[in-house]
């Protein structure tokens, strides 16, 4: 595996992810999931998404970057909730807080595609990905599209870090094991990834 890139398993107990979900869940209100679009093609994700934080992560026609409002209800995002904030001082390792807190959401047929986290001007902070709700499939690369990827199966609970030589390494989702969790009401994937945007 690429250096750099950290795996916990289990990291957060079930209780822990209970509690998260919940804190999260409230959070979100009135900040509405919203289904991202490629870049030109204008092509809808099929993961929704919504942010946490100064800054949200949002993707539509004309490209990719960071907003401090929501495309669609115009507001600026909630703030991260200190649960997350207490995760990031304990594993970044990095003294600047998260700027953002993207939050993906997958139903059963949702999937993303390979990519690097290459929208934040600060590289040396690391991105931590937190999964909730069903298992998925996480695809890892190394830093061109062409290297050789691995995959795992990731549950909730699990954290995984992508820092260091692994902090623009190629990563995807390929696929979710619907019902294997029973976390999420809803069923479904949550997962919440912690990033820091301006140096
Ligand atoms: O859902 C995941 O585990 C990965 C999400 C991701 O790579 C991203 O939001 O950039
Ligand atoms: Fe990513």
């Amino acid at each position: 595996m690429i250096d750099g890139l950290q795996y916990l398993p289990n990291y957060l107990s079930r209780d822990a992810q209970e509690e998260l979900v919940d804190i999260v869940r409230k959070q979100l209100n009135n900040n509405p999931f919203y289904t991202p679009r490629m870049p030109r093609s204008a092509q809808p994700f099929s993961v929704k998404m919504t942010n946490l934080g100064t800054l949200g992560w949002v993707s539509d026609i004309s490209g990719y970057r960071y907003e401090k409002i929501h495309p669609e209800t115009q507001k600026t995002w909630p703030s991260i909730p200190r649960a997350l904030m207490s995760i990031w001082e304990a594993l970044a390792q990095y003294p600047n807080p998260p700027e953002a807190c993207l939050v993906n959401y997958y139903d059963v047929n949702a999937k993303m595609g390979l990519h690097t986290d290459s929208d934040e001007q600060d590289i040396k902070a690391p991105v931590i990905s937190i999964s909730l709700g069903d298992s998925a499939r996480f695809r890892i690369g190394g830093l061109s599209r062409k290297d050789p990827t691995k995959s795992f199966k990731i549950n909730s609970g699990d954290i995984i870090i992508l820092g260091g030589a692994a902090r623009m390494a190629f990563h995807g989702i390929d696929r979710i094991y619907g019902g294997s969790s029973t976390l999420l009401k809803n069923g479904g994937r949550l997962n919440l990834t912690l990033r820091r945007v301006n140096k």
